[in-house]
């Protein structure tokens, strides 16, 4: 898919990860991981389990500290990155709520706090929290407890809470896992949305299932190292790559992504 701008202009980083070493339990995860995402870009972050997906994106997040290496966002050192609005998260596997009674629209509006001093939301706010919840036809559902929705109605809540800032860049840690598939589908609509709107991407999967008509580069890593750096590896092809040996814990609902075609 050509999002590119004019010819001959590289679109400038988004996200510039130089030499990124991470340890974790004093173990060094991310072994100089480099990832570059330009603007309007979509790549999808592959590799086994334990490979350092989530560590990386979690870095780029600044929610883990880099021991080595160098990285900017829109051209920003992290220490000096200010402008979280402009970045939209939603981690892997998290829950909405901590047992502390939300709405779904209370949820969502937590996205839009990065806007704000804490305080009640200005008419533009809500307006935005609307639309966010729209996205993800959730809209019927924003005065409901988040306690009573399936685990991909959260998954929804969850990204439209991610979507409400309106973010230039949208980081996605394994958005398909374990989410039902109406639930999906309304996922990859949401995202294809996204895309054509010229929004940049940067999305963990253990496969590119029916996601791979929006991804424009895939980065393979294995054992904290990147192994690719270039076209999606073909969907069948995947898992022939080296090292791959990716465990499948959502059996069930991912193997509908590989089939449906949403995206197509
Ligand atoms: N908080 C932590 N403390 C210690 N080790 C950790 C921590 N978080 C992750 N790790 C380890 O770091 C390595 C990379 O984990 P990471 O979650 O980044 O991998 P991943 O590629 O996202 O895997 P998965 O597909 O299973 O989510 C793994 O060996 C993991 O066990």
């Amino acid at each position: 898919m050509d999002r590119s701008p004019a010819a001959g202009t590289a679109a400038e980083p988004v996200i510039s990860l130089r030499g990124g070493t991470a340890v974790l339990g004093g173990r060094r995860v991310l072994r100089g991981v480099d990832l570059t995402v330009r603007r309007g870009e979509v790549v999808a972050l592959l590799g086994a389990n334990g490979s350092g997906k989530s560590t990386t994106v979690r870095a780029v997040v600044g929610q883990v500290p880099l021991t080595d290496g160098d990285l900017e966002l829109f051209g920003t050192p992290l220490r000096r990155f200010r402008e979280w609005r402009r970045v939209g998260y939603v981690p892997q596997r998290t829950t909405a709520s901590g047992g502390v009674p939300a709405t779904v629209r209370e949820v969502v509006s937590a996205g839009r706090l990065s806007r704000n001093r804490i305080g009640p939301l200005r008419k533009a706010d809500r307006a935005a929290v609307t639309r966010a919840l729209e996205l993800v036809g959730m809209a019927g559902r924003a005065g409901d407890p988040v306690e009573v929705l399936s685990g991909g109605q959260h998954q929804r809540v969850l990204i439209a809470r991610a979507l409400a800032s309106a973010p230039e860049l949208l980081i996605m840690d394994e958005p398909m896992a374990g989410v039902d598939l109406a639930s999906q589908e309304v996922l990859a609509g949401t995202l294809r949305e996204q895309v054509a709107a010229g929004t940049t991407v940067l999305l963990v999967l253990h496969e590119l299932g029916a996601l791979e008509p929006l991804i424009d580069r895939a980065v393979v890593l294995r054992d904290g190292c990147v192994v690719h750096d270039g076209p999606p590896p073909p969907a069948t092809g995947q898992h022939a790559l080296p090292g791959h040996d990716h465990v499948h814990p959502h059996t069930g609902a991912d193997a509908e992504t590989i089939r449906t075609g949403l995206l197509t």
